[in-house]
């Protein structure tokens, strides 16, 4: 399977409209969490059956990743769980997709593809121009996760998101993990392997306000 897939082919302007929430979720009123970049979704299923307080919805861009995923899901008791293929940076253009944007409760960019050379740079997933749709339709205490090995990823996440007026950086400290997403801090696949390796982790968690 490829490992990588040029987010800015125009394969990827054609998205497909997230379903009422009524329609995927058991309660569509719990608090929702949306994972960008989610890859094969082992992270999600294990947070979606520890946490059934919490909805989740997973983006990912790798077509194949997706379909094996709803595959996996046809066969679990998953109903707090939903996954989407497709660029997030086009995500929103669709119009159904767009009112979902005020429901979030947080969002997470775990450890996006780092598209290392300068001209590679605009793949990369967090952008302004994400950030200004974000920033202008979540709602207030609504908050964003980052977290990457890759320093000058980091540095670039931070900027972008630091230039919108609208997210405030938040003290580690001051997050009450148990009212989050992620309780139990359940590591995703590449946080595990980082880890397994000694490798720096890099993260920072930013509020609407
Ligand atoms: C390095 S992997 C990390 C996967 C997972 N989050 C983890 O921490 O193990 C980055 C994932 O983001 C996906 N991705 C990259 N650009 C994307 C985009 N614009 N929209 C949605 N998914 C994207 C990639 O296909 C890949 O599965």
């Amino acid at each position: 399977m490829r490992q990588h897939v040029n987010p800015l082919s125009k394969n990827f302007f054609e998205i497909d409209p997230i379903p009422p929430l009524n329609q995927v979720f058991e309660n569509p009123k719990l608090p929702l969490h949306l994972d960008i970049g989610c890859a094969s979704g082992e992270f999600l299923f294990e947070l979606s059956l520890k946490n059934k307080n919490w909805n989740y919805i997973g983006i990912e861009i790798r077509e194949k990743l997706v379909l094996n995923a709803n595959l996996k899901m046809k066969s679990r008791e998953n109903k707090n769980l939903y996954f989407s293929f497709g660029n997030a940076n086009n995500i929103f253009n669709q119009t159904n997709n767009k009112s979902i944007i005020n429901l979030i409760t947080s969002i997470s960019f775990n450890f996006p593809d780092p598209w290392f050379k300068k001209k590679h740079h605009k793949r990369r997933v967090i952008q302004p121009k994400l950030l200004n749709l974000l920033s202008n339709s979540m709602k207030k205490g609504s908050l964003i996760f980052i977290k990457t090995d890759v320093r000058d990823l980091f540095d670039h996440m931070e900027l972008t998101i630091s230039e919108s007026i609208k997210f405030k950086k938040i003290p580690y400290q001051d997050v009450d993990f148990c009212e989050s997403f992620n309780p139990n801090r359940i590591q995703t696949n590449r946080e595990k392997y980082v880890i397994l390796n000694q490798l720096k982790i890099y993260e920072s968690i930013y509020k609407k306000i």
